[in-house]
């Protein structure tokens, strides 16, 4: 049931337009809204790591580290609940931030939704607070989908994670510096450094303007054709338009988004909405973006050495989004997906190996030799990079593309949640799960990207060169997702009975 097939060409229309710079610009200026996101994954793993910081909020933690002789069971010497819940309480509010955002993006826009968790992002980290930052995860990555030409849709929606990865960088290299801060004070500056991801995007929204979309979804027809017009840089653009209006009509005949998409015809994009995300979390990357000095110091590394291998990591992480960026649109998603699974699942065999062969069920090592270093950080990028060029940036992408209007925020929203609840789990029980599953650890993720890998090679479709407004296409061709969608005939019905009841 292999349903990678892309809908015949004639099958899917070809609105006329270019490439224009405004386009461009504006999907830059929107992408900035990952920065935030990025910053706050990056910064607390090495914030953890701090002894100044973990003798101040976690003494317990502090002292059981500092008293971990190198013959002790290393897989364990960070293992608190506690420590955990600083991380991972921050996607717990998140979590929770994420069905209000879904009302205020519907009925403000995506461009004043940006705009307003910037500047509460701003002021949140001032304060330390870290939950605003969902409003732009479910706005951007739709704006993006919805403003990009339909070609280059994948390129411009990664933007936004790209975006990710280098407040992920930042973060990194920022906490690599603040360690060095003899006086001890380094993590407040990693924390409060926060206000300035927070107040580029606030300025920068100022530059941005809403997508024809959402004006549409506002009844703001004059305003939504002349932005058609610009930012496809041509004047013909009256058969998009008609399409952008009718999912505009359809969509506003769904009172409850929330309600209507439990509906059967909704159930493939649902399936999708619900298990990208959830899968992109089992694959295990953001144990080493949270983790990766406190791994590298469970491993041996001195201070340094940690935060220094998170900052090369980081910088591995961004460049191969680049990757991603320049194939999405060539190769489609499925290829992205499958051959990132492949190379994520070799590498976690070839850790799982490494690290059982020199620490074993005991956790004690004994010396580290150099090449055992090398060889592990090594591994991690290979593994890093299969991940962002495939599940990290298409976690985002393929979520945004797949749903009709009527529903495309609620959809977002589920997404978020998801995400955010397992990116929750996952950071909650990191150290546990290394003191009680050992080298078994990265067994486990290994069996997720098989399962995940199958799911993606037997049904997700190629959304690749399809617009959006057409997407319903490739679920009616899907041997195995098209007994969900509607008849033309029931679709009539349905048509009829909610103009007899308006
Ligand atoms: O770049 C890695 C990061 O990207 C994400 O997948 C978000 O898109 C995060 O969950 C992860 O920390």
């Amino acid at each position: 049931m292999a349903g990678g097939g892309m809908p015949s060409a004639g099958s899917v229309k070809n609105y006329p337009g270019n490439f224009t710079s405004k386009v461009l610009s504006t999907c830059i200026i929107a992408a900035t809204g990952g920065l935030i996101f990025g910053y706050d994954l990056g910064i607390s793993g090495g914030v953890t790591s701090m002894d100044p910081f973990l003798e101040k909020f976690f003494p317990e933690v502090y002292k059981k580290e500092i008293s971990t002789k190198p013959s002790d069971d290393q897989y364990c010497k960070f293992d608190s609940q506690v420590l955990t819940l600083f991380t991972s309480s921050l996607y717990l509010a998140a979590l929770f931030s994420a069905t209000v955002a879904a009302k205020i993006t519907r009925a403000c826009g995506r461009k004043m939704t940006m705009m307003f968790g910037g500047l509460l992002f701003a002021g949140g980290a001032v304060l330390n607070g870290f939950a605003e930052n969902i409003a732009m995860l479910i706005s951007v990555p739709i704006y993006l989908s919805e403003i990009a030409p339909f070609k280059y849709r994948g390129a411009m929606n990664i933007m936004f994670q790209m975006s990710i990865t280098i407040g992920i960088f930042v973060a990194n290299l920022l906490n690599y510096f603040s360690a060095k801060i003899k006086a001890g004070w380094g993590w407040r500056l990693s924390l409060g450094g926060a206000v300035v991801p927070g107040l580029i995007i606030f300025f920068s929204s100022f530059f941005l303007s809403d997508t024809p979309n959402s004006l549409l979804e506002r009844d703001k027809f004059d305003e939504a054709r002349v932005l058609l017009k610009e930012i496809r840089g041509v004047d013909n653009v009256d058969e998009e338009f008609n399409d952008l209006c009718a999912a505009s009509e359809a969509s506003k005949l769904v009172k409850s988004p929330w309600r209507d998409i439990s509906k059967r015809k909704y159930r493939p994009q649902l399936s999708f909405a619900v298990l990208i995300p959830f899968c992109q979390q089992f694959t295990g990357m953001n144990v080493f973006v949270f983790y990766a000095p406190v791994l590298f110091k469970s491993m041996g590394f001195g201070n340094n050495a940690s935060l220094m291998s998170s900052v090369i990591t980081s910088i591995i992480n961004a460049l191969a989004t680049v990757v991603s960026i320049i194939c999405v649109d060539k190769f489609g998603r499925r290829t992205l997906f499958l051959e990132g699974g492949l190379q994520m699942l070799l590498c976690q065999i070839v850790m799982t190996g490494l690290i059982a062969y020199k620490f074993g069920t005991s956790g004690n090592p004994g010396e580290l030799p150099m090449w055992f270093s090398i060889l592990v950080v090594a591994f991690m990028c290979i593994y890093i990079a299969a991940y962002a060029w495939s599940w990290g940036p298409l976690g985002w992408l393929v979520p945004s593309e797949i749903f009709p209007l009527e529903v495309r925020s609620a959809a977002q929203c589920i997404t978020v949640s998801v995400n955010m609840f397992c990116t929750f789990v996952l950071a909650q029980i990191f150290t546990a799960m290394l003191c009680q599953l050992k080298f078994g650890f990265f067994i486990f993720f290994a069996c997720c990207v098989v399962a995940m890998s199958i799911f993606i090679y037997m049904f997700l479709p190629e959304t690749k060169g399809v617009p959006i407004e057409e997407m319903t296409i490739v679920w009616k061709k899907h041997p195995y997702w098209r007994k969900f969608l509607p008849t033309d005939e029931d679709q009539d019905c349905e048509m009829a009975k909610k103009g007899r009841s308006l």
